[in-house]
């Protein structure tokens, strides 16, 4: 408590002394700050969800230059009535759960983190029109996976072809999946999806014209109005929207976070040793690697070899494991 106005120090406020400025002004007693969280940020501003209304917010000097990402839980301060040009102060970021981060890389030298307090990782694809590019599906994963998120591979447009083709290349990772169908016959049903979103947070990722803009207007019918209304505020187009935004589903089923600016999805900052802790059984045969083994493929004595060598692992799930790690390297975009 070095804080020379420190809530403790009672005598301070008991005997008058001489000042040069209103002592309380910046004194950091939060007791009156109260829980929001964070629907979406530009430039600075924080759209944040209190008590159901939406509140403008800015960054308090006292968290200097740490991040407040969407989907952060913080405490707020000042004017928190939502009123037009009110504007609260972010006080405190609750400790994060999860972080989904990515790799500082030629566009942007930092690592940042994109997104809070998510536990789940939607890969939106489309089973045709655009053709399914795994490798970006890989490397979604492998986000999913070194943030400790489960990840759900979603597979769209499910009527125009088989997700056979698609998920055999997944099936021995054992990655969630589903299938949605807006157009056609018996188009709409979203019932599983929304059983697997229920009580979660989760991210949906997807590049461009896989139909996760159509999916999450399906899911949260009002989605495309409240970001309308967010940007009128914020001086953005009205529905069009380059940040992460966060939505809660109707019925309060949980909470998605669509992320339409984010096309890029670096991962040279994950580690082996985080991937391979999202499968147990194969981090157990690794206990006897040599030092600093990657577990990759061209690993002279991996453990990984020997277990498949004496057929206590399936080789399938061990080659995907490694084409994951391999997927690491490489160019970013989505
Ligand atoms: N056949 C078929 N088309 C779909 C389906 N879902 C979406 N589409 C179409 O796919 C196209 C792209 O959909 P969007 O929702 O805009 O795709 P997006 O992933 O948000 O793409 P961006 O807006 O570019 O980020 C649109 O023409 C949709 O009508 C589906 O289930 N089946
Ligand atoms: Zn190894």
């Amino acid at each position: 408590m070095s804080n020379r106005y420190s809530e403790h120090d009672h005598e301070h406020y008991e005997r008058p002394r001489r000042r040069t400025r209103p002592r309380t002004k910046d004194r950091p007693s939060y007791d009156d700050a109260v829980d929001a969280r964070v629907v979406t940020v530009d430039r600075g501003r924080f759209t944040l969800l209190l008590d159901g209304r939406r509140v403008m917010a800015m960054k308090s000097r006292p968290l200097g230059r740490k991040g407040v990402v969407v989907g952060d839980h913080v405490r707020v301060v000042g004017d928190t009535s939502g009123d037009d040009g009110s504007l609260a102060r972010i006080v405190e970021v609750v400790p994060r759960t999860t972080t989904l981060r990515r790799t500082a890389d030629d566009d942007d030298p930092v690592e940042r983190v994109i997104v809070a307090n998510a536990d789940q990782l939607v890969v939106v694809t489309a089973l045709a029109d655009p053709e399914p590019r795994p490798r970006l599906i890989d490397r979604a994963l492998v986000a999913a996976y070194d943030a400790g998120m489960t990840p759900l591979l979603c597979m769209t447009k499910a009527d125009l072809a088989d997700p056979e083709t698609l998920l055999s290349t997944y099936r021995s990772l054992g990655v969630p999946w589903v299938v949605t169908k807006l157009k056609g016959e018996s188009a709409g049903d979203l019932a599983e999806l929304r059983e697997r979103l229920k009580g979660r947070t989760s991210v949906l990722v997807g590049h461009s014209g896989v139909g996760k803009s159509t999916l999450v207007n399906a899911l949260v019918p009002d989605a495309r109005r409240e970001v309308g209304i967010v940007n009128a505020v914020t001086g953005r187009g009205r529905h069009t929207s380059t940040s992460a935004y966060l939505l809660e589903l109707p019925d309060g089923d949980g909470w998605i976070i669509d992320t339409p600016g984010i096309r890029s999805f670096g991962l040279a900052h994950v580690q082996p040793e985080n991937l391979i802790e999202a499968f147990p059984d194969l981090e157990e045969m690794t206990e006897d690697c040599p030092r600093g083994c990657t577990h990759g493929a061209d690993e002279p004595e991996c453990g990984l070899d020997e277990a498949v060598a004496a057929g206590e692992t399936d080789p399938d799930r061990v080659e995907s494991f490694r084409r994951l790690l391999a997927a690491r390297e490489g160019a970013s975009d989505w």
